[in-house]
């Protein structure tokens, strides 16, 4: 259906595509804080990161360009049960990769990890993620779902997105907000995620990827769908979503592109 897409924005290289990514992560912070005064993210892993600090770390071009991160709170999309100072810890990479980048001068964002204390039980340890959520997002209030105003993700070359893998049984996942998975095809195999019913019901979604070895995939999320996980979340938020990509990343792929204005 017109308009119910998702956008899928191409460019021909990551300075272009950081560049606009920057653009639309402070319109949606811009948005966060008219909302609530604080701007509430989720990030994921992968190769995801360091594409982010290229898009938050350059310095702004105006007043209304400045990354307010200090208004930040900071969640994990998906993370692996490790310590976080661990090679596998999506803390530990956000944290290499921007958070000790950004000069403290200009504010430090609360940042949400896993607690290490429940390493060993990867149902505990996704309840007690749960539980951040609702501290933060409920209030004290029973709200059914979380809201993020924005969510940042990857996309698997075998189309999965956080941590939800294609014909995986958490696809069908409608009451946790937060679960745990033992079976990740992607190493390391322990770790929880955010389910689908949260990532579908988020302000604006946001999935970055790049490269050749995206190709395969994105023309099949795009142009099949075929149940993949990046495809129900196309399905599931139409043009709350939006897709910077690199122009290997969707070669030959047979899905209209929009400019970013
Ligand atoms: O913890 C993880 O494994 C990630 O959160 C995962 O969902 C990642 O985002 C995708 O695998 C894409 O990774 P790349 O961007 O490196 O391809």
């Amino acid at each position: 259906m017109p308009g119910k897409q998702p956008n899928l924005f191409a460019f021909s290289d990551t300075s272009g595509l950081a560049a606009a990514l920057r653009n639309y992560i402070v319109t949606s912070q811009h948005a966060g804080l008219q909302r609530h005064e604080v701007f509430k993210v989720a990030v994921s892993g992968g190769s995801l990161p360091q594409t982010l600090a290229q898009a938050l770390l350059a310095e702004p071009k105006s007043e209304e360009d400045v990354i307010k991160f200090d208004k930040w709170e900071i969640f994990f999309a998906d993370e692996r049960a490790v310590p976080l100072d661990h090679e596998d810890s999506n803390y530990a990479l956000i944290k290499k990769e921007l958070l000790d980048k950004f000069p403290a001068s200009i504010g430090q964002p609360i940042v949400h990890p896993i607690d290490v204390e429940h390493l060993n039980d990867t149902q505990e340890l996704a309840d007690q993620y749960e539980k951040k959520l609702v501290d933060s997002f409920a209030k004290g209030d029973s709200v059914r779902l979380p809201i993020f105003d924005l969510l940042l993700l990857g996309s698997g070359p075998d189309g999965h997105t956080c941590s939800l893998f294609p014909g995986h049984p958490l696809l069908r996942e409608t009451d946790a907000w937060v679960a745990p998975i033992e079976d990740s095809p992607k190493p390391p195999p322990r770790r929880i995620t955010l389910t689908l019913p949260v990532i579908t019901h988020a302000v604006k979604i946001a999935f970055v990827a790049t490269g050749e070895g995206k190709k395969e995939i994105m023309k099949e999320i795009f142009e099949e769908g075929n149940g993949l996980p990046c495809a129900m979340v196309n399905e599931a938020a139409g043009d709350r979503v939006s897709w910077f990509t690199d122009n290997a990343a969707v070669e030959g792929v047979q899905f209209p592109r929009r400019s970013f204005l």
